[in-house]
């Protein structure tokens, strides 16, 4: 019994459920993506994935699901959308993007974490658009524009595109997570965390 009492620090359930929504948010690839006004970087329902990572397994989980979707993804498996995969990727205007899919998940996560064991609609909503919307907009943005060679403005008029879906994105992820948060309350990030920190994860 020499384990008796020691907790581990990234219970099996917790890899199980990083696990489901690496898959998840490779799932959200399949119906492929699209690509408006010659911008080069798709809308993609992936996103949604992100968000939802983010509000439902808050800031640690979530970051590490979508990291290990983007290692996968960088290993040469096909799991963005429209079939895409390999280093390539990070060397293309959307690099900044998935890179700050990793932040992004984090950042909604730890708003709901601090929204604390029973988060509103609007506080998820609001975790899932400065998230979800804002830090990867942040990031991506930018490199777009450096890897591209155009200029940071026109470069963000264009990614004004995304706005609209994100939005819907950002309050479809927000029920389904109230949703599921209602349903399992230990679920909640907070109420998660806190029994982690009290020794009670599994
Ligand atoms: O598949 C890729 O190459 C990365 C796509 C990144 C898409 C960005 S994420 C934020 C914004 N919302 C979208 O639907 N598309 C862009």
């Amino acid at each position: 019994m020499k384990d008796a009492g020691r907790q581990r620090r990234f219970p099996t359930g917790d890899l199980a459920r990083v696990a489901v929504f690496a898959a998840l948010i490779a799932v959200l690839g399949l119906p492929g993506s699209l690509n408006v006004f010659g911008n080069v970087v798709p809308i993609t329902l992936q996103t949604l994935g992100v968000m939802l990572a983010g509000a439902i397994l808050g800031t640690w989980r979530a970051a590490l699901a979508v990291t290990v979707l983007l290692v996968l993804v960088a290993a040469g498996l096909p799991l963005l959308s429209g079939g895409r995969g390999g280093l390539g990727v990070f060397a293309g205007p959307s690099a900044g993007f998935l890179i700050g899919w990793i932040p992004g998940a984090a950042v909604t996560g730890w708003l709901v974490e601090r929204a604390g064991r029973n988060p509103g609609i609007v506080s998820l909503v609001v975790a899932c658009l400065v998230g979800g919307v804002g830090v990867i907009y942040l990031i991506g943005i930018p490199v777009q524009a450096a890897i591209t060679g155009a200029a940071l403005w026109p470069t963000l008029l264009a990614s004004a595109q995304f706005l609209p879906l994100d939005l819907v994105k950002a309050v479809v992820a927000s029920g389904v997570a109230r949703g599921t948060q209602r349903a399992y309350p230990d679920a909640v990030p907070a109420v998660h965390r806190e029994r982690l920190r009290t020794g009670g994860g599994r």
